[in-house]
């Protein structure tokens, strides 16, 4: 599942293509809190004066921090219009300020040049492209990854059950 909050709706439509990509559902928080929660959430926010949008700091402290959750994180901003040295900050910045709330495991994260007024066709893609690649790792709803190996009597093992996140 994917869970965002956006305030002029680019937040919206880069969460929409990742949803695509990872063939999931997205929810946003300005519109409905989802009642139930997947072990795996896509979560994302864009950055208004230095800061993650509340109600997403809000939905992680409503939730115990996610706590046993797997978690990708992805922050929508400007600041890598400054150069590397923006990209940068907002790497440390803007994606640390939403990853100290969080208590599960964050796998993966991203930032997204998001825009104004004239929409970042480039984000889009890259957006649906990482929905696909979290979609390899995690596809569909399952979770559990599968994984071979060979036991002492050389025979393979189905593991699935044995992985724990
Ligand atoms: C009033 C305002 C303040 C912003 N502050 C920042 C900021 O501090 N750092 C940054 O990198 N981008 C900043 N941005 C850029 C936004 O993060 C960017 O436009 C984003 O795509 C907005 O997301 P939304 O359309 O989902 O609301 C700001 C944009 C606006 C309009």
């Amino acid at each position: 599942m994917i869970v965002y909050s956006t305030r002029r709706g680019s937040t919206k439509k880069i969460a929409e293509a990742i949803a695509e990509g990872l063939g999931d559902e997205a929810f946003n928080l300005r519109e409905e809190w989802p009642e139930e929660l997947e072990d795996f959430i896509v979560l994302g926010t864009p950055i208004y004066y230095e800061r993650p949008l509340p109600e997403v700091l809000e939905f992680i402290r409503r939730n115990d921090g996610l706590e046993g959750k797997v978690i990708a994180v992805f922050v929508v901003c400007m600041a890598d219009l400054f150069g590397v040295l923006g990209k940068r900050y907002a790497e440390f910045r803007y994606l640390n300020l939403v990853k100290r709330e969080i208590k599960g495991d964050v796998i993966d994260e991203r930032i997204f040049r998001g825009w104004i007024r004239k929409e970042n066709s480039r984000t889009i893609k890259e957006a649906y492209s990482w929905g696909l690649e979290l979609a390899e790792i995690f596809g569909g709803k399952h979770l559990m990854p599968t994984l071979h190996v060979e036991d002492s009597q050389g025979e393979e093992e189905d593991t699935r059950a044995k992985i724990k996140w």
